[in-house]
């Protein structure tokens, strides 16, 4: 499987590594580190060095309850970065954003792939992903990250994530987003209690079934346990780990390095799999 974009063909064949970059002032794990562009820019060279395919710049903390920024701060932030990162380096940027603005001046910025957690229900969303030609993850969420972690309730999470899908992906259809342009992600910890969580990670495997690329994003979060985010780098690979062992093929992760390593095994694991012993 392979994603075209605006730059090159992402081969899936394997998983690949997106790595999270964000510039807004309170993100959950790393607020604020990176909100200079330099220091943007060294970081995301860090995680490239260390094999990230992909970069998620984000300007607006999604964290449960985080306050919403304006579309125009949120551009300040996030279109001077992927323009820096956009020139440098020859690797895969996707913008994290639900903004029409921020998604027009991106892709005019040259950013090769749309990160919607609100999959394009934003007004003008759609429609400046349609214009903008490029690839775009459609993300699960139940409710608003203001509300969405009160009382999430499914009555079979599974079957309604795959009946959302369905509905995202003949929506971008029907609007000029061919399929091969499209992602699909489970959103983890995005309308999910734990039990939920743990549902999807267990059976993402059903997710195949639209044969479109699986992204994943577990890294740090709550689900892994009740530590502080930095006390959850080995969870964060665990979940790594079971995602790409059922053919996750983008993980989205804040710990390239480790999670690199850790997928070096599931790539040999697999292979030894295919191979049939006579
Ligand atoms: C932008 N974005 C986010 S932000 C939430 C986050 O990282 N929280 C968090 C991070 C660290 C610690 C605790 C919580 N999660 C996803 C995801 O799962 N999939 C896709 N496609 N995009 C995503």
């Amino acid at each position: 499987m392979k994603l075209m974009t605006n730059k090159v063909t992402l081969d899936l064949s394997f998983t690949q590594v997106m790595g999270i970059l964000n510039v807004t002032n309170d993100s959950f794990y790393d607020g604020g580190k990176y909100n200079t562009i330099a220091n943007a820019i060294d970081h995301s060279a860090c995680m490239i060095q260390a094999g990230a395919k992909i970069i998620d710049v984000g300007g607006e903390s999604t964290r449960p309850g985080a306050d919403v920024i304006d579309d125009n701060e949120e551009a300040e932030r996030v279109i001077p970065v992927v323009t820096a990162l956009v020139q440098r380096f020859d690797i895969l940027i996707s913008v994290n954003t639900s903004s029409a603005l921020v998604i027009r001046e991106s892709a005019a910025a040259g950013v090769n792939l749309i990160n919607d957690i609100r999959s394009l229900s934003k007004p003008g969303a759609l429609e400046a992903a349609v214009k903008s030609k490029l690839p775009v993850c459609l993300m699960h969420r139940q409710g608003e990250p203001l509300t969405m972690q009160k009382k999430p309730y499914y009555n079979n999470i599974i079957k309604e994530i795959k009946e959302y899908f369905l509905q995202k992906i003949t929506s971008c259809e029907i609007s000029g987003i061919k399929k091969n342009k499209l992602i699909i992600d489970p959103g983890f910890g995005f309308g999910k209690n734990l039990a939920h969580n743990y549902c999807l990670l267990a059976r993402l495997a059903d997710f195949h079934c639209f044969g479109l690329p699986i992204l994943v994003g577990m890294s740090r979060k709550s689900m892994i346990g009740n530590l502080q985010p930095e006390d959850r780098l080995s969870g964060s690979i665990a979940c790594a780990v079971i995602a790409a062992m059922q053919g996750a093929q983008i993980i989205r992760v804040h710990d390239v390095k480790q999670t690199i390593e850790a997928l070096l095994v599931v790539k040999n694991t697999l292979l030894a799999k295919e191979k049939i012993f006579l």
